[in-house]
């Protein structure tokens, strides 16, 4: 039916995303600036965007924290599940790419419900500690900062928070000895801590991803 494995996976994933996660406007748009940006397949694909919403969905999310929001794209899935009066605060190093996140908000109607800081996230985390808790974070920036992202996610969380995770599987290099390069270091510190934290459980979801081969979220429920 397919001439190969690898058409036969991507014919799928686009049926599946057409029907369970379409992309509006909006979204394209955040899209086509992420590739003019030069960054094409940095943000997540339509169908982690719309896990990201239900995750939301299903524990009521009213306070969202994002960390690493290049052009938005993740960011207006979030957004997308929180009430009129809730509120997802998304972190980005780079000016420039915080201009384009603001712009997919506005254009998606997310004004009043979207704030973008702009800065290296470590320096900005401490700032959020009168806004917590947050209902779910998102961790999506440059992963060798992730298992200090992970402490400030739970210092700023609650039980029943979720703490989610992007590129933690990297086509296995974390499970190399010693991994190869300083994002894969950082993805098995990740994953090693949020295995062995006594308040969080977690689980791994693997998927054919466009920048890095195998990849994954991990989603951890803080207990
Ligand atoms: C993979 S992209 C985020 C994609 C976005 N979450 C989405 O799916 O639409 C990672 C982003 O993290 C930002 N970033 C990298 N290091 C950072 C840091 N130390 N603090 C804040 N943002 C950072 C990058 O500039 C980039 O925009």
């Amino acid at each position: 039916m397919y001439p190969s494995e690898s058409e036969a996976r991507a014919r799928i994933n686009h049926e599946l995303a057409i029907r369970f996660a379409p992309e509006d406007e909006a979204l394209r748009a955040s899209v086509a600036s992420t590739e003019a940006a030069g960054l094409p397949g940095n943000q997540v694909s339509p169908l982690q965007g719309k896990l990201l919403h239900v995750l939301a969905l299903t524990c009521g999310a009213r306070k969202i924290l994002e960390i690493g929001s290049l052009a938005g794209y993740s960011g207006v899935w979030l957004a997308r599940a929180l009430p009129e009066d809730g509120k997802l605060i998304t972190l980005e190093v780079n000016p420039e790419y915080a201009a384009l996140a603001r712009k997919s908000f506005h254009a998606a109607g997310l004004d009043k419900r979207t704030e973008v800081r702009v800065g290296p996230a470590l320096d900005l985390l401490p700032a959020l500690t009168d806004e917590a808790p947050f209902d779910l974070i998102f961790i999506d920036a440059d992963k060798v900062n992730n298992s200090h992202y992970l402490e400030w996610a739970l210092r700023l969380s609650r039980p029943g928070s979720l703490i989610i995770a992007d590129n933690i599987v990297r086509s296995g290099r974390p499970f190399q000895t010693p991994p190869p390069d300083e994002s894969a270091a950082g993805a098995a510190a990740y994953i090693h801590k949020i295995l062995e934290h006594p308040r969080l459980v977690s689980v791994a979801l693997p998927w054919d991803d466009a920048v890095n081969g195998l990849d994954g979220f991990s989603i951890s429920v803080v207990r």
